[in-house]
């Protein structure tokens, strides 16, 4: 069996590389890093770390890669010939891989059936992915598979002598849309009829309460997920937003409050993790992506306040978040950008879709953390 997948990085590599080598697929990367493409296709191995006292190693090989900048034909042919595609590039990347892949796609004939899964931290981007391709190609047969997935493993920048070496939490799960599966299930994944709650408590729970943590703790001075996680303070808040998120989702689905609060705890501890390096501003990443309607602060923060449900916590990491600094990440130079020109309130409606009573609750939280920071 052959799997293309896109994005030889922390997640490619540490994550859905090693289950699919565990199932016996011939992996070909595919990235437009062409440094990490040539030693992939130098070394063709590669080791997976786990993050616990005895650091053990799991192997990996017979790997291949491809540079989607200057490889095309060869990253057509392998399109077509693929059992397997997968991607974890970034959601926003997804309309690119659509380009390379739609027209391999079209070409494939109805006796070999093809899975194509994103596997990427938002709600059901195998959706937007399926709709960039179809776009493109026009309606695809049913052998072409499109199921949604959702992906957990913590997998901070690595800092490895080998650069294809890739340390990874030893907590790992990754669910499947069941019905739109063809073919063998892959061992050491979860085959669900109904994604949403698995990907929205995912979503909700593990990327809020890291992305919290990476507002907060940056506004309080800290840079690494290991040294926040030490301030009582930031995690009494962690479990502020984490209640919040619950109620949203207990309420929305049928976890009980229960499983909810096993879940959160077992979440937390993943955070507190002392042999996981995990850099803030690689945790807090992209906040445009992270403050949109369907990601993980307005979602549920949106509904709450709808629903007239406390929300508080969840309003104060929407202006940590607005706090947020990186000069190296060009999504919160343009956040701050937009802030400085416009105002709060017209940055809520652009980018969060947020106005009325809500917005006013957000931009007042703002204010006051600009007000401590300039008289403190
Ligand atoms: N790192 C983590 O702990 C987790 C990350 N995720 C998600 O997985 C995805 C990937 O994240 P990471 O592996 O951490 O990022 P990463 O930055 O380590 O890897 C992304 C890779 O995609 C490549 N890439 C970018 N544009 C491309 C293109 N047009 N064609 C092919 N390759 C391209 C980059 O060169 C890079 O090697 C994201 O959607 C992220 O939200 C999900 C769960 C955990
Ligand atoms: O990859 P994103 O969406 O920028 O956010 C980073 C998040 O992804 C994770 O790497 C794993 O889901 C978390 O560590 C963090 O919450």
């Amino acid at each position: 069996m052959k799997a293309v997948h896109f994005g030889a990085g922390n997640i490619g590599r540490g994550f859905i590389g090693k289950v699919l080598y565990d199932n016996g697929y011939d992996i070909t990367f595919v990235d437009v890093n062409a440094e990490m493409i040539d030693l992939i296709n130098k070394e063709q191995e590669y080791d997976v770390i786990i993050a616990e006292e005895a650091k053990s190693r799991q192997h990996v090989s017979g790997v291949k890669g491809i540079n989607s900048m200057t490889d095309t034909d060869k990253l057509q042919a392998a399109i077509k010939d693929a059992d397997l595609i997968t991607t974890a590039v970034g959601v926003n990347i997804l309309p690119i891989i659509a380009k390379s892949i739609a027209g391999p796609l079209s070409e494939r004939t109805s006796d070999k059936p093809v899975n194509v899964v994103a596997c990427e931290n938002a709600i059901m981007a195998t959706d937007q992915l399926k709709q960039a391709v179809v776009a493109i190609s026009g309606e695809l047969g049913d052998h072409v598979h499109f199921p949604n997935s959702a992906v957990d493993r913590i997998v901070p920048i690595q800092k490895q002598d080998n650069p294809l070496d890739v340390m990874v939490e030893p907590f790992f799960e990754w669910v499947i849309e069941e019905d739109a599966w063809a073919g063998e299930k892959l061992e050491g994944v979860k085959y669900v009829s109904d994604l949403h709650p698995y990907i929205e408590r995912k979503l909700l729970t593990v990327n809020t309460g890291h992305a919290f943590i990476a507002y907060f703790g940056s506004y309080k001075g800290y840079t690494t997920v290991d040294e926040a996680m030490k301030d009582a303070e930031l995690v009494e808040q962690l479990k502020a937003v984490l209640a919040e998120t619950s109620d949203y989702l207990t309420t929305v689905y049928d976890f009980t409050a229960e499983e909810q609060a096993a879940y959160v705890e077992k979440i937390i501890s993943r955070f507190k993790n002392p042999y996981l390096s995990d850099a803030l501003n690689r945790v807090g990443r992209s906040p445009l992506r992270k403050i949109s309607p369907e990601d993980r602060v307005v979602k549920p923060l949106a509904y709450l306040a709808e629903e007239d449900r406390k929300h508080d916590a969840l309003v104060d990491m929407a202006a940590y978040l607005l706090r947020y600094s990186d000069e190296q990440d060009p999504e919160a130079v343009e956040k701050n950008t937009f802030i400085e020109e416009k105002g709060i309130t017209e940055f809520l409606k652009h980018y969060a879709k947020v106005e009325g009573e809500l917005a006013k609750e957000i931009a007042e939280r703002y204010n006051a953390l600009l007000f401590d920071k300039e008289n403190n």
